[in-house]
C-alpha cells in the first residue's frame, strides 16, 4: 500500500479520501531536518502553507510521486526541483476563492468602522462612542488590483454594496472588466482615485514591492489599502511610514514579507492598521474544499490516473502525453516568448501547425501555447487544465491554422500574438526529436536554442552595431552566451537574438534603444 505524509493541518475529509488508497501519517510541525529524515518512506506529501518543500526535501523524497498543496499558492514548493524529479505538484486553484475574497471584504469593513479597536475597548470595560466614528463604503471608490478569481468576487460584492469600481489588471479585457462593473484604468489613476484599494495579484518579480513609497504617495490621505494576496507585494517599511506620517489613512494585511510575522514596524503603527495571521483561506468551507480537491488528486495519481490540476505536468492521458510531450514543451516555450515580445494585453493568438504537425491533434498544443502565453500573468496558477478558460476570461481569441506543405523542418509551430502594443510572431521546431530551436522571430529567420534569459533587438543591419551592443552589455556586466542575427536582405532590417547568463539589470533596455540603428529591444525570461 502507498504511504502519504500530511505535514500541515488538513481537514479530515481529505484524510478520509487518502485513506481509501494509502496509509496516511499526519505529522505536523516537523522541522526541515526531521522531514528530510522521514520523507524517503512516502509516495505522496500533502501540505498547506506551513511546510516549505525545498530542493533538499524533494531530493530526499526518493519515492515521492506527488506533492499536493491544499490551497492556491505553490510558492512554498520548489516546483522546478519537483518537475526535474518527475514529481507531480497539484493545488486547488478555486477551493478558497470565496474565503479569501470575503476576508478582504471583512478587512475593508473592519477598517472603515474600526471594529477591532472598538471591540478591544469594550472588552477593556470602556464605552467610547466618539473615538470610533467610521466611514461608509457606499458610493466610495474601490480600486481592485488583479481581477482574477478573488478580485472578481470582491468586485461583485462591492458593487452590490454600492461602491464605484476601478480595476488594474493588464491581462484582463475591457469587456471582462465591464461585465464586473469595473472601469479598467492604469495603476497610477487607481492609486490616486480610490478610497479603498485591495490587492489580488500573484507575487512575481514584477509585483514585488509594486506598492512602495512612490505608489503610496499617490494615494489620498483618507484612503486605505488591503493586502490579502501575498506578502512582499507591499513594501512594509514604506507602508508603516506612510500611515504614521498621515499620508494614507490605514491598511489591513493578512500576508507578510516573512511569515510568521516577527519583529516588525507594522506592529508599532497603532489603530490604523489591522493585521491577521494569513487567515484568508481559513474558513471551514474552504478547508473542506481544498482538502477534498487535493486529496482526490493524490488518490488518482497514486492509482496511476492523471491529476486534474497539476501545476507542472499536464492532466492529459499518458498516451497523448508521451507522443506530444516534446512538442508541448515547444508550444509552451513559444507561448512564453511571444507573450513577452507582445507585452501588454494579448487579444488574439494565432497557432499555426506546420509540416507533419498539421496532421496532429492540435488541442494539446493550443493549450500548451496558451499556458506559456499566460505564464507572465498567472505563473503557477495557469496549468494545462485551466489555460483555455483563463484565456477566454481574458478575452484572448485563438485561431488555429494548418500548413502541411511547410517543409523546412519535419514539424514546426508558429505563434503570432496581437495585443494592445502590436503584433509579434515566433516559430520553433524540434531538432533530433527533442531539442527545441527558435527558427524565426517576427519573420526573420534565426536558428537558436532558447535559453532562460534572452534579449531580442530589432535593428538596422549595419557595420559596428553588434560591437556597440556588446560593449554596452559588457559595461552593465552582462555576459553574452551566444548571439545570432537574422536578416532578410543585407543592410535591411534585422533581428538579433542573444542568450545571456543573467537577467538584464533595470534600465538597460532604454540604453540599448539609444544605440543608433536599434529600434526596439525586448528582454525575455523562459
Ligand atoms: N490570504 C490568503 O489566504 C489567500 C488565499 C487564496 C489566494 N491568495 C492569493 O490571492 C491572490 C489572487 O489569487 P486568485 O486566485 O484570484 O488568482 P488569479 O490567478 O485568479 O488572479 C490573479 C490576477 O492577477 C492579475 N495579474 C497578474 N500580474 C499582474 C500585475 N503585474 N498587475 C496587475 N494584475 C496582475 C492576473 O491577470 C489575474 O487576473 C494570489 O496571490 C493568491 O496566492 C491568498
Ligand atoms: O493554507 C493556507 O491557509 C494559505 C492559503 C492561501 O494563501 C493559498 O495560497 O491558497
Amino acid at each position: 500500500m502507498s504511504k502519504v505524509l500530511v505535514s500541515d493541518p488538513i481537514d479530515q475529509a481529505g484524510i478520509d479520501i487518502l485513506s481509501q488508497v494509502a496509509t496516511v501519517d499526519v505529522k505536523t510541525g516537523l522541522k526541515p531536518a526531521e522531514l528530510i529524515e522521514i520523507i524517503g518512506e512516502y509516495d505522496a506529501l500533502m501540505i498547506r502553507s506551513g511546510t516549505r518543500v525545498t530542493q533538499e526535501i524533494i531530493e530526499a523524497g526518493t519515492q515521492l510521486k506527488i506533492i499536493g498543496r491544499a490551497g492556491v499558492g505553490v510558492d512554498n514548493v520548489d516546483v522546478p526541483a519537483a518537475t526535474r524529479r518527475g514529481i507531480v505538484v497539484v493545488n486547488s486553484p478555486e477551493g478558497n476563492t470565496i474565503a479569501a475574497a470575503e476576508h478582504a471584504l471583512a478587512m475593508m469593513l473592519s477598517l472603515s468602522r474600526h471594529i477591532p479597536d472598538a471591540n478591544a475597548s469594550v472588552k477593556r470595560g470602556e464605552w467610547d462612542r466618539k473615538t470610533f466614528v467610521g466611514a461608509e463604503v457606499y458610493k466610495k471608490t474601490l480600486g481592485v488590483v488583479g481581477l482574477g478569481k478573488i478580485g472578481s468576487h470582491v468586485a461583485t460584492v462591492a458593487k452590490a454594496m454600492g461602491m464605484k469600481l476601478l480595476a488594474y489588471d493588464p491581462f484582463i479585457s475591457t469587456e471582462r472588466a465591464e461585465q464586473l462593473g469595473c472601469q479598467l484604468v492604469d495603476l497610477d489613476l487607481l492609486m490616486q482615485q480610490s478610497d479603498y484599494i485591495t490587492l489580488h495579484i500573484p507575487k512575481t518579480p514584477e509585483t514585488t514591492h509594486l506598492i512602495n513609497a512612490n505608489t503610496l504617495a499617490k494615494m489620498k490621505p483618507t484612503a486605505r489599502i488591503i493586502n490579502c494576496a501575498r506578502g512582499g507585494i507591499i513594501d512594509e517599511a514604506a507602508l508603516a511610514a506612510a500611515i504614521k506620517e498621515g499620508k494614507i489613512a490605514g491598511a489591513a494585511l493578512d500576508v507578510f514579507e516573512s511569515e510568521p510575522l516577527g519583529e516588525s514596524e507594522l506592529r508599532t503603527v497603532g489603530k490604523d492598521i489591522i493585521l491577521t495571521p494569513h487567515l484568508g483561506a481559513s474558513t471551514t468551507e474552504a478547508q473542506v474544499n481544498v482538502a477534498i480537491d487535493v486529496a482526490e488528486q493524490i488518490r488518482d495519481v497514486l492509482l496511476g490516473l492523471p491529476a486534474r490540476s497539476a501545476v507542472n505536468i499536464p492532466g492529459l492521458g499518458p498516451d497523448v502525453l508521451e507522443e506530444l510531450k516534446p512538442y508541448m514543451e515547444l508550444a509552451e516555450t513559444l507561448g512564453k516568448l511571444v507573450g513577452q515580445l507582445a507585452g501588454g494585453r494579448v487579444e488574439l493568438l494565432t497557432v499555426r501547425l506546420q509540416g507533419e504537425l498539421a496532421t496532429n491533434k492540435s488541442q494539446p498544443l493550443v493549450i500548451a501555447s496558451l499556458k506559456g502565453l499566460l505564464h507572465q500573468a498567472l505563473r503557477e496558477r495557469v496549468n494545462y487544465v485551466n489555460a483555455n478558460i483563463e484565456a477566454k476570461e481574458r478575452g484572448i481569441r485563438v485561431i488555429e491554422t494548418r500548413d502541411a506543405s511547410a517543409r523546412d523542418y519535419a514539424g514546426s509551430l508558429r505563434l503570432e500574438a496581437t495585443g494592445t502594443l502590436g503584433t509579434h510572431s515566433v516559430t520553433g521546431a524540434l531538432l533530433g526529436e527533442k531539442e527545441i530551436h527558435l527558427t524565426d522571430v517576427d519573420g526573420f529567420p534565426i536558428n537558436v536554442p532558447p535559453s532562460k534569459y534572452m534579449l531580442f533587438t530589432l535593428h538596422r543591419d549595419m557595420p559596428g552595431i553588434i560591437g556597440k551592443l556588446g560593449s554596452l552589455l559588457g559595461s552593465f556586466n552582462v555576459n553574452i552566451a551566444s548571439m545570432q542575427v537574422g536578416r532578410k536582405i543585407v543592410r535591411g532590417d534585422a533581428v538579433m537574438a542573444l542568450s545571456i547568463d543573467d537577467p538584464l539589470p533595470d534600465g538597460i533596455l532604454g540604453e540599448i534603444t539609444k544605440v543608433p540603428g536599434i529600434r526596439d529591444a525586448y528582454t525575455v525570461t523562459l
